[in-house]
Order: structure tokens, then C-alpha cells, then sequence
């Protein structure tokens, strides 16, 4: 897959943390419009990628596209096209959902009557208008995670990262949220990369990619959901101690 047909291309990726190899020669494309589980158990490299993906370091190797944009060459067009929530919480908690929205448009450089309809928008399309008015400090974990998925949206990206969202949350919250993210790709068009080590926030249709000790295992449409993605997955690595929830 060419990097112009994709919405998210990782192209022989490695890392080192001192002496640790945290990504080994990692490559994966995600098609635009799809949503892509990065899927592997702690340590496996998942974060390391994310913050591969957004510039925050450079790879030893490789390349990584976003929307078209190589992040180290164009790093601002790759970063206008992206949306990005990492696995720490970086909200304001004295402050409204409202002001926080508005905070991070102008942080994107969005003002005025502009950075107010984005953001109204945003807040709309996560089913989270009615608590604009509500302090962060106030809202359970979930309407939380909501808040940043849609302060991630304001500036419209073509692409959205997600590095393990439901860290902290019970059950039936991290369904509604998943279930949220799906739809949001759906609808939109958006391309979604989900880290996670838990195999029941994977649906049918996901595009898969198993990643285990900073190597990709496989990458493919999910071939099972539930337990069996489960078994899929302990027959993939070999591995009964590294087994995502
Ligand atoms: N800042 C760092 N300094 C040193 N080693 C690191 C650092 N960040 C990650 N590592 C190591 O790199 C490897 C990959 O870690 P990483 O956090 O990317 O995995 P992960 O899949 O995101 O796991 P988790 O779900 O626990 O965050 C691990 O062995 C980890 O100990």
C-alpha cells in the first residue's frame, strides 16, 4: 500500500531506549477511513510508536506518514491532519469542558467565531454539548475521555490516534467509548489508529495489527472477535503470560 492510498503508513520503524529495543523494523499501513487496533500487551512498543507518530522523537530507522504527510519532513501538515489522545489525561480540571475546548483551539490557532462553532461542533459530535458548562474536575472518567476525543476533532484531522483511552475505565464505559470511536470513523471517514491490550475493544471490520515486543506479529483484518481473538492472538505470539486481557 502506497502512502497516498493510506490514512496511516509505518514503514521499518525502530527504536531504542538506551540499550532496550522497544520497536524492531515495524511497518503497517491503515486505509484511510478505517479503524486500525494496535493490539499487544504492556511493553510492547505501543506508546513508543505514538509518540513516534507525533513527532515527539525521532525513529532510527523508517518512516511514518500520516494523511500523506511524513511527519519528518512535513511536520506541521502531518500534525494539522491529526488528532491525537495519549494515554495520561491532559485536561484542565478547573476549568469548564467549555473553556478547556476553546484553551486547545487556540492552541491550533483557532479564534473567535470559528474556534467557538469547532468547538460546539466538536462537543456535539461526542454527546457531550449539554455539560459545556460543567468543570472537568466534575465529570466521571468516560465524559472525560469523551472531552479530549472531541478537543482532538476540532480541527478537523483526517487521522486519530489513540493511545489506550480506556485506561481506568469500568466496563460498560469503555464499550460506550468504543463503540463512539467506531461509529466517528464510520461516519466521517476519519482514520483511527486504537492502542489497547484488551481484545474486547476490538470489533469485526477493524483492521488488526498484533504488536509484541516491539515486533509486528501480524496485520490484517481482525480475523475473530472475543475469546477466539484471544486465542488468536496466544497462538500468533506463542506467549500465555503476555495474553491481553
Ligand atoms: N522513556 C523510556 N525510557 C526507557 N525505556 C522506555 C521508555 N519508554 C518505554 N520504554 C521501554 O520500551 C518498551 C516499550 O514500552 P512502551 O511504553 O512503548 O510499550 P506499551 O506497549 O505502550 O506498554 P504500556 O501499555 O505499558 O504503556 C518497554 O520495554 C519499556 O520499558
Amino acid at each position: 500500500m502506497t502512502s497516498d492510498s493510506a490514512g496511516i503508513t509505518v514503514q521499518g520503524v525502530s527504536y531504542h531506549w538506551g540499550a532496550k529495543r522497544a520497536l524492531d523494523q515495524v511497518s503497517f499501513a491503515v486505509p484511510r477511513g478505517a479503524v486500525c487496533a494496535l493490539l499487544g500487551p504492556n511493553g510492547a512498543g505501543k506508546s513508543t510508536l505514538f509518540g513516534l507518530l507525533t513527532g515527539l522523537f525521532r525513529p532510527e530507522a523508517g518512516q511514518l506518514v500520516l494523511a500523506g504527510h511524513d511527519i519528518a519532513r512535513a511536520t506541521r501538515p502531518a500534525l494539522a491532519a491529526t488528532g491525537v489522545v495519549f494515554q495520561q489525561p491532559t485536561l484542565d480540571l478547573d476549568l469548564s469542558v467549555w473553556r478547556n475546548m476553546l484553551y486547545f483551539a487556540g492552541l491550533h490557532g483557532l479564534r473567535g467565531q470559528d474556534a467557538r462553532d469547532r468547538a460546539g461542533a466538536a462537543l456535539t459530535r461526542l454527546s457531550m454539548q449539554e455539560r459545556a458548562g460543567e468543570k472537568v474536575r466534575a465529570l466521571n472518567g468516560g465524559h472525560r475521555r469523551r472531552l479530549e476525543i472531541a478537543r482532538a476533532l476540532m480541527h478537523d484531522p483526517q487521522v486519530l490516534l489513540l493511545d489506550e483511552p480506556t485506561v481506568g475505565l469500568d466496563a460498560p464505559t469503555r464499550a460506550a467509548l468504543t463503540d463512539q470511536v467506531h461509529a466517528l470513523a464510520r461516519d466521517s471517514g476519519i482514520s483511527v489508529l486504537w492502542a489497547t491490550h484488551l481484545t474486547d475493544e476490538v470489533q469485526a471490520g477493524d483492521h488488526l495489527v498484533i504488536l509484541h515486543q516491539g515486533r509486528v506479529l501480524s496485520e490484517g483484518p481482525t480475523p475473530a472477535v472475543g475469546p477466539a481473538l484471544t486465542d488468536h492472538f496466544l497462538a500468533v505470539t506463542g506467549d500465555q503470560t503476555g495474553a491481553p486481557a
